[in-house]
């Protein structure tokens, strides 16, 4: 018997839903509000919650990593309006177990009940809880909700799919899965798609026979035939050239794979985990990339996070890298200064974590023998990062202070600038028209521009997510993070 926790403000769902779980022989708790789901779940031993988005007192969405981190880190199935289809998309990224949508039906509350409970009797209990994160760090939502993808990934033969910008750690993901799967005795064959020669591509996955092209002067195995039994990792898989991809379709679905040159079949067995930084959807839609061997690596998709999403795990990563370089040479603990930590944070890291990894290497370099850590020995581009951000705060403060409206903060990242919204902002510190006026201090000017410009992205772009993105730059997580923060309804997503 398990123990099931339904939060929702709907007294006829939490009916329908406690009549399931009971009839399926398990305890149902209820709670009517996000709060009080919240902290039955922190207080209980729970299984399973079923959570709903809009609630009184905020989304449901921004809960689930809070109750995933619950000490018996319960499984969530999160209740979603009909066509929601971005909450839903958000719910599996934030780590939910699964979705179903309102009106819900026994079917519909049932099925996922059951996989989840069967998953957890089944052992795949807390699978993050033995999941080795060996050189593995971040303490964001986000990543923290990636972790737990990779654990119940790492159990299973699913074929995996990372994805993320260059330098978000797909390939040391790549690698925890592996260390953690039942094939870790096992090869993990690294195939680098954007390194291999397009007119050899195949002899290099397939191998070859001696003669079977010119040049083939040797008979040779194959990456995929080295990777027998363990893990194939396809970095850059955006890269295989089209023909390759049909060849690799076939050794998924049918696990056999002919030789270039030879005459018999052989049979493979690995575990496939692919990475890319490219969006292979937008690739499959231009015909660049086939969606049948899409839908074949993206079994579980684990999206990673760019460092510039989660600016606080900056100084952790720093800290890290740090530690790890210092120790290695055998130098003693630096203090890091505020300086220091603010120049870090104003940087937006294009390079992500391995920028930060190879910053902190230099760092170290240059302050070898001084304990504490100011901006000077950071590279310059990053100083000159730091400085260009102050100037620009102290430039938007002192046009305030003219009584002007600044128009830097609302560049468009599509081009020309959005004009700021004619009516006064309807929440926050109104900017002082008269100079004389008290200036608000920069966070709250910041901050309500910041709810100007996302008010003005709504109504201009209401219901289209995807030019709501491309035009703020914002990744979806961001996006509602934003929202969340300023009040504003995700509805018109
Ligand atoms: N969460 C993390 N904790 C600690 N180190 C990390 C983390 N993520 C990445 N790194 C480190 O950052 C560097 C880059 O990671 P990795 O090579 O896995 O990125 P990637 O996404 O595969 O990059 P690319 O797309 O350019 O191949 C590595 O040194 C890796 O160890």
């Amino acid at each position: 018997m398990g123990n099931i926790l339904i939060i929702d403000d709907d007294l006829d769902i939490r009916d329908a839903l406690t009549r399931v779980v009971t009839r399926l022989g398990h305890e149902a708790r209820t709670a009517a509000t996000l709060d009080e789901g919240c902290r039955l779940a922190r207080a209980g031993d729970v299984d399973v919650v079923f959570l709903d988005v809009r609630m009184p007192d905020g989304n449901g969405l921004d809960a689930i990593a809070d109750i995933r981190k619950s000490a018996s880190a319960p499984e969530v199935i999160v209740i979603t309006g009909w066509g929601e289809a971005d909450g839903a998309e958000l719910a599996m990224r934030q780590g939910a177990w699964d979705y179903i949508e309102k009106p819900p039906s026994v079917r519909t509350m049932t099925a996922p009940l059951l996989r989840a409970m069967e998953y957890r009797q089944g052992g795949g209990t807390l699978p993050a809880a033995t999941f080795r994160f060996d050189g593995i760090t971040g303490k964001s939502a986000r990543r923290a909700a990636c972790l737990e993808l990779a654990a119940k990934a790492a159990v299973g033969e699913v074929n995996v799919l990372l994805t993320g910008q260059t330098g978000t750690g797909k390939e040391l993901f790549a690698r925890a899965i592996h260390a953690n799967s039942p094939r870790t005795d096992q090869p993990f064959v690294v195939v680098d798609c954007a390194a291999l020669p397009a007119t050899i591509v195949e002899s290099v996955l397939f191998g070859n026979e001696k003669g079977a092209y010119t040049g083939a002067d040797t008979r040779r195995d194959g990456l995929i035939l080295q990777a027998h039994g363990g893990t194939l990792f396809l970095d850059e898989v955006g890269e295989l050239p089209l023909s390759a991809q049909k060849a690799f379709l076939r050794v998924l679905q049918e696990r056999r794979f002919r030789p270039v040159g030879g005459r018999e079949e052989k049979n493979c067995d690995f575990r496939l985990v692919a990475a890319t930084n490219q969006d292979l959807e937008a690739m499959s839609r231009q015909g660049l990339f086939r969606q049948d061997l899409l839908f074949r690596l993206q079994g579980i998709g684990i999206d990673l996070p760019p460092l510039r999403d989660n600016v606080d795990d900056v100084p952790l990563f720093a800290g890290h890298f740090l530690d790890q370089a210092r120790l290695r040479r055998g130098l003693p603990e630096k203090i890091l200064s505020d300086e220091f930590l603010a120049a870090l944070s104003a940087y937006p890291w294009p390079g992500n974590i391995r920028e930060v990894c190879n910053t902190m290497e230099g760092v170290l370099a240059l302050a070898r023998d001084d304990q504490v850590l100011h901006p000077v020995h950071l590279p310059l581009h990053i100083r000159v990062h730091a400085v260009r951000s102050k100037v620009e705060e102290s430039e938007a403060a002192r046009q305030v202070g003219n009584g002007a409206r600044p128009a830097a903060p609302f560049a468009a990242s599509g081009g020309g600038a959005v004009a700021p919204p004619a009516a006064a902002p309807e929440s926050g510190q109104a900017l002082p028209g008269d100079p004389t006026a008290p200036l608000p201090p920069i966070k709250d000017f910041r901050d309500q521009h910041e709810a100007d410009y996302l008010r003005l992205l709504l109504t201009r772009h209401a219901g289209n997510m995807r030019k709501i993105l491309s035009v703020s730059g914002l990744s979806r997580s961001r996006l509602y993070a934003l929202l969340k923060k300023h009040g504003l309804s995700p509805e018109r997503l």
